[in-house]
């Protein structure tokens, strides 16, 4: 990986450096309404002179038509191909703004400077970006690194209880997918740990360390995604009914269960590691209702999933707690009865 990843209390001091050393042109910051609130102060203190461009926070507005915005703005504030835009707030910033970056004028720098647990610990790490498309999730995308990342657990003290939780998720889908100490160590304490800084490290090695050996996802990669074929395909189908939607991470909390009932139906999973998956993820997360209705629309869209190959779906599963395999075709109809089993949980 090209980009340098800064974490701690005082990560965001190694900011100023990183400006004056590229000699950028202009900087511009892009934040939510909620961002702009809680976390620019704090971030306008390390900056240069700046402009802002803002936009609606929630997943809602990662569309085409807010990037219309950005660029918009990118085009009237004159940012020129040496300019870098600093995406403050979460993973829906993160993705957003890197993506708006990377292809306005063909590419300006931009640099990830997370403030939610889960753009902490997995967004703002390995050069995914990208936008939904007509409900689809980051649909429309590009691989590009941002010059750099600065991670400070500091921003999560504003952060609401269900926001920390959805970011957990994938701090237990790294432990699920590469660290079985981990896993099986924690009996929720996770979420009330003083020691962020702790866990979002150890995250981000996982993280780093799969995308270090495979950064456009031609296989290793796929191991990030555990969760995410079902789990994508939760969140897409619900956030077009509003009152109902899910954040990422529960979604792939669900995804999660499915996938880990899939591994054990192929015979990669044991009953009794299932059972202490599921065990976990129905302590930490409310149970999302599902009806049939819903669940035979769910799984028609796993058919939309970014690493399928034909009408294959590819998916990843777990070979063990800890272990994970990934291009493993499964069925639709496997999909439709691991979301029933999750609704008989
Ligand atoms: N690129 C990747 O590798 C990758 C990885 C995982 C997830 N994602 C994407 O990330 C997105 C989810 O990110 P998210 O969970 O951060 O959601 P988000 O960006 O919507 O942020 C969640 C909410 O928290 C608010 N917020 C942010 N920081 C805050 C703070 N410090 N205090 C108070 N409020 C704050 C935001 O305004 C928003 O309302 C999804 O679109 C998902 O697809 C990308
Ligand atoms: O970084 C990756 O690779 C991941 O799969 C991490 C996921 O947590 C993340 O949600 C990612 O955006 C999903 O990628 P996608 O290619 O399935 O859209
Ligand atoms: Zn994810």
């Amino acid at each position: 990986m090209t980009e340098t990843i800064h974490i701690g209390r005082d990560a965001l001091q190694e900011l100023p450096e990183l400006l004056k050393n590229r000699a950028f042109s202009r900087v511009a910051v892009l934040v939510d309404e909620n961002t702009l609130h809680h976390c620019y102060p704090q971030l306008k203190r390390h900056l240069p002179e700046h402009d802002l461009i803002q936009v609606k926070s929630g997943e809602a507005n990662k569309t085409l038509q807010t990037c219309e915005h950005i660029w918009q703005r990118m085009t009237e504030l004159n940012l020129d191909r040496w300019s870098v835009l600093v995406n403050l707030g979460g993973g829906v910033i993160g993705d957003m703004g890197g993506f708006c970056a990377a292809v306005f004028k063909r590419g300006i720098f931009f640099v990830q400077v997370p403030t939610t647990l889960l753009a902490q610990v997995d967004a703002s790490v390995g050069g995914k970006t990208g936008i939904d498309f007509h409900g689809l999730k980051n649909h429309i995308g590009v691989y590009q690194e941002p010059q750099a990342v600065f991670i400070d657990p500091a921003f999560l003290q504003t952060l609401p209880q269900r926001e920390l939780k959805s970011g957990y998720a994938e701090i237990i889908k790294h432990w699920l997918i590469a660290d079985k100490d981990m896993f099986m160590e924690q009996r929720h304490i996770g979420l009330f740990t003083e020691d962020w800084e702790g866990l979002i490290r150890h995250s981000v090695n996982i993280k780093s360390g799969v995308v270090e050996a495979d950064p456009l996802e031609g296989g290793l990669r796929k191991v990030l995604n555990f969760g995410h074929t079902v789990g994508h395909a939760v969140e897409s189908y619900l956030l077009e009914q509003q009152e109902r939607a899910l954040l990422h991470g529960e979604a792939v909390a669900v995804g999660m269960l499915c996938e880990a009932w899939i591994s054990k139906k192929h015979g990669l999973l044991s009953e009794q590691e299932l059972s202490r998956i599921e065990t976990f993820l129905v302590s930490v997360y409310e149970k999302a209702t599902l009806a049939e209705q819903d669940i035979q629309h769910i799984a028609q869209l796993a058919l939309q999933d970014k690493k399928n190959t034909k009408s294959t779906i590819n998916c990843t599963l777990l070979s063990g707690i800890g272990k994970a395999v990934y291009d493993q075709p499964i069925t639709v109809q496997e999909i439709i009865e691991s979301l029933r089993y999750y609704t008989l949980l």
